[in-house]
């Protein structure tokens, strides 16, 4: 479906946006393991944590919609082995962190997923897992789904993770639950540590020296209530729409500010953003506050690549940023943006240049010449962040964004959100 913006003016208002998707895959997983009933609250309802919701009860566990809310009845660590193959839709954080559940069990299971997710590279995480013990087949000899896992009789490893990444991390400490021994991963820099924060609340073992990261074999463990804190990635387009249209101030409440995810705001913060936050209480183990955007001169910057894990998912909305940012900006570091939902990096210039923004492109790295936006169409490439990030590109100006409803994936009212702080109800 095509969405036709017109050219918006000014942005004002408050908004809660929904819950974090990294936190409500992990905290279904987790209440589908735990022993007993428990309560996940505000959890994201969107295309990829709907699939895990799917998988985690063809895996044995109640989930049930209570409102805005997830009522889960736990297995209590052992799953049931479905009579089916598993659909992981479009959501690589599910298929990556449910094979390390899947090597821990005695059972035989297949996971699917959408032509993108089939795409994906899962060498990452079955090289691992089969070290562990896991039989794993797949595609292209395991590197792409379907992935066929028989599970069980897991052992311990000692991982150096080869890329920086939080899916492959919490595949590997995910199995180590189910394993004899010690498991232990490293990370050649810090990624996301929404599975460690999980672990500790649901009292699973859980050890972390600097860069490394150990757990073993656990028992049991009770059921335990989790609320979900607003998904910094979704704040992140209302942010960089509020800094690039003129007139406008902004404030998202009850947004998840974890130092792992935050790397956003210290990038537009050094390109000159009126940006202000506050972290105004933990939740369940999460940082949580405010954050409030008033429309700013932007200036081009060279962004600094040890900052790209920690903002991996914002590189789109970073990049329309930079399209309206006096000079040049240069992200390098962006190798992982080659295998996200699409070509990440493809994806940014192709609709960097639809809207009349100049850009070069490396294997890794992308130069945008900011301040020459024009009026055009947004292609989002079947990936949810590509269509929200250059929708907010073209809000000045005017936009037609293509198959709109990719927005779904990990924000459903996105386009009403949008229009609520434009003042169009
Ligand atoms: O662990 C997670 O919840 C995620 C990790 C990141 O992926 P990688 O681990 O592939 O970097 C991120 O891009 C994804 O949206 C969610
Ligand atoms: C990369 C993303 O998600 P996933 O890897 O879970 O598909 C994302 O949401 O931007």
């Amino acid at each position: 479906m095509d969405r036709h913006l017109f050219p918006t003016r000014s942005l004002r208002g408050s908004l809660r946006v929904p819950g974090d998707k990294s936190v409500t895959h992990r905290g279904l997983m987790l209440g589908a393991l735990a022993q007993g009933e428990s309560w996940l609250y505000h959890p994201l309802k969107a295309g990829d944590t709907l699939s895990t919701a799917g998988v985690m009860r063809a895996l044995g566990a109640e989930i049930h919609e209570e409102g805005a809310h997830f009522r889960i009845r736990g297995v209590g660590l052992a799953l049931k082995e479905p009579g089916d193959i598993l659909d992981c839709g479009n959501a690589g954080t599910l298929i990556r962190l449910v094979s390390g559940l899947l090597a821990g069990q005695e059972m035989f299971t297949v996971l699917t997923g959408d032509a993108s997710l089939r795409r994906r590279p899962m060498g990452r995480v079955t090289a691992p897992l089969r070290q562990m013990g896991a039989r794993i087949d797949g595609r292209d000899g395991g590197r792409l789904a379907p992935l066929a896992i028989r599970g069980g009789g897991l052992k311990g490893i000692r991982y150096e993770l080869p890329v920086a990444s939080a899916q492959v991390k919490s595949a590997v400490l995910l199995a180590g639950l189910f394993a004899e021994g010690e498991t232990e991963v490293t990370e050649p820099a810090p990624t996301r540590d929404h599975t460690e924060r999980i672990f500790r609340h649901y009292g699973l073992p859980i050890e972390v020296q600097g860069n490394r990261i150990r757990t073993h074999r656990a028992q049991p463990f009770a059921a335990r209530d989790l609320t979900v804190p607003g998904d910094f990635s979704s704040a992140a387009f209302f942010l960089v729409a509020a800094l690039i249209t003129p007139d406008s101030e902004v404030t998202l409440e009850g947004v998840g500010l974890n130092p792992t995810r935050t790397g956003l705001l210290t990038v537009l913060k050094e390109m000159g953003a009126d940006l202000s936050w506050e972290v105004t209480e933990g939740q369940d183990g999460e940082p949580v506050g405010w954050i409030r955007a008033r429309s700013s001169q932007l200036k081009g910057v060279a962004v600094d690549p040890s900052l790209i894990p920690l903002m991996v998912d914002e590189i789109p909305i970073l990049s329309a940023a930079a399209a309206w940012a006096e000079g040049e900006t240069f992200i390098p570091g962006l190798e992982e943006l080659r295998v996200k939902e699409s070509d990440r990096l493809e994806a940014i210039a192709k609709n960097l240049n639809n809207l009349g923004v100049k850009t070069e492109v490396g294997p890794d790295w992308i130069r945008i010449f900011g301040g020459s936006v024009q009026q055009g169409r947004v292609e989002p490439f079947h990936d949810h962040r590509i269509a929200m990030a250059f929708a907010v590109c073209g809000l000045q100006t005017g936009v037609t964004v293509h198959d709109a409803e990719w927005a779904s994936i990990s924000f459903p009212s996105f386009w009403e959100d949008l229009d609520r702080l434009r003042g169009k109800d």
